[in-house]
């Protein structure tokens, strides 16, 4: 299985061949960006997901990411430490981490992996704020529900879950990294274009700490070679149950397509052709 490379995945070039005839793609992950849906939809096809895997990894991921963080700041962190020791040089590094106990974590789309890293974060001390685009009645009473300004305002750390739509393309810009605190910190375990690039490599200048994952294939040069990003090739969903489980997903999706005409995760209804 290739991993990483999220985007380029169901492009014009392999739907060609397999539309019309091919009446169900079943996409191995949550997020539907990478999806030709209108060509599906019309070809009367139908595209799932295989959304249940991998979002407690992925959340737990998340909440890995946060903790690091804070407590790996900047330069301090683990793997940086580990080299460190490796290398002889015991703890040849600037050391500045950050408590997160009492500081406010901000997460942008209280949906499928949201919930899960905000509770753990939340017994771990932090205070949750979050900001969905539809209020989510299951959210807990320990969650504040905020405007998108103010959660770039309050957060001492920025937690992306949210789907990469036409709405959230770039919703991390140089407008909403201006509005965010002096070292806020900012983890993406959502998809790469959410981020703005560019502005993210300018903000990392301006006194702001931000820790970025993912940004796929091409990575900026200026976040390769700045020292306060943490890369990550889109594999925050690994582990082995959830590699077993999205590939059950996939199999019972098809099981369930040609059994009863409807794949169990659906992501659309197909047009008659
Ligand atoms: O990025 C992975 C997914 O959307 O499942």
């Amino acid at each position: 299985m290739r991993t990483g490379v999220w985007t380029s995945a169901w492009h014009k070039r392999l739907l060609g061949p397999l539309v019309p005839e091919c009446k169900i793609f079943a996409s191995p992950g949550v997020g539907s960006d990478n999806m030709d849906l209108p060509r599906i939809i019309q070809n009367g096809a139908f595209a799932c997901n295989a959304p249940t895997s991998v979002r407690r990894v992925t959340a737990d991921g998340s909440v890995m990411s946060i903790m690091n963080a804070f407590r790996g700041t900047m330069i301090l962190k683990v793997t940086a430490q580990d080299m460190s020791v490796r290398a002889g040089k015991w703890a040849d590094l600037n050391v500045d981490p950050l408590d997160w106990r009492g500081r406010t974590v901000g997460v942008l789309g209280l949906g499928m992996i949201g919930p899960r890293a905000a509770t753990m974060c939340h017994y771990l001390g932090m205070k949750i704020i979050y900001h969905n685009r539809h209020a989510n009645p299951s959210a807990s009473e320990n969650f504040e529900l905020v405007s998108q300004d103010e959660l770039w305002k309050q957060s001492h750390c920025i937690l992306l879950t949210c789907p990469l739509t036409d709405e959230t393309r770039y919703v991390i810009n140089k407008d909403s990294l201006d509005k965010t605190k002096d070292g806020v910190l900012l983890v993406n375990v959502a998809h790469g274009p959410i981020v703005h690039e560019e502005s993210l490599a300018d903000a990392l200048n301006s006194g702001k700490v931000l820790i970025v994952f993912e940004n796929e294939p091409n990575v900026n040069p200026r976040l390769v070679t700045h020292p306060n990003t943490t890369l990550s090739p889109h594999v925050m969903y690994l582990a082995d149950t959830s590699l077993r489980g999205v590939n059950e997903e996939i199999i019972w999706n098809i099981v369930a397509y040609l059994e009863t005409g409807k794949p169990n995760t659906p992501l659309n209804e197909p047009m008659a052709v």
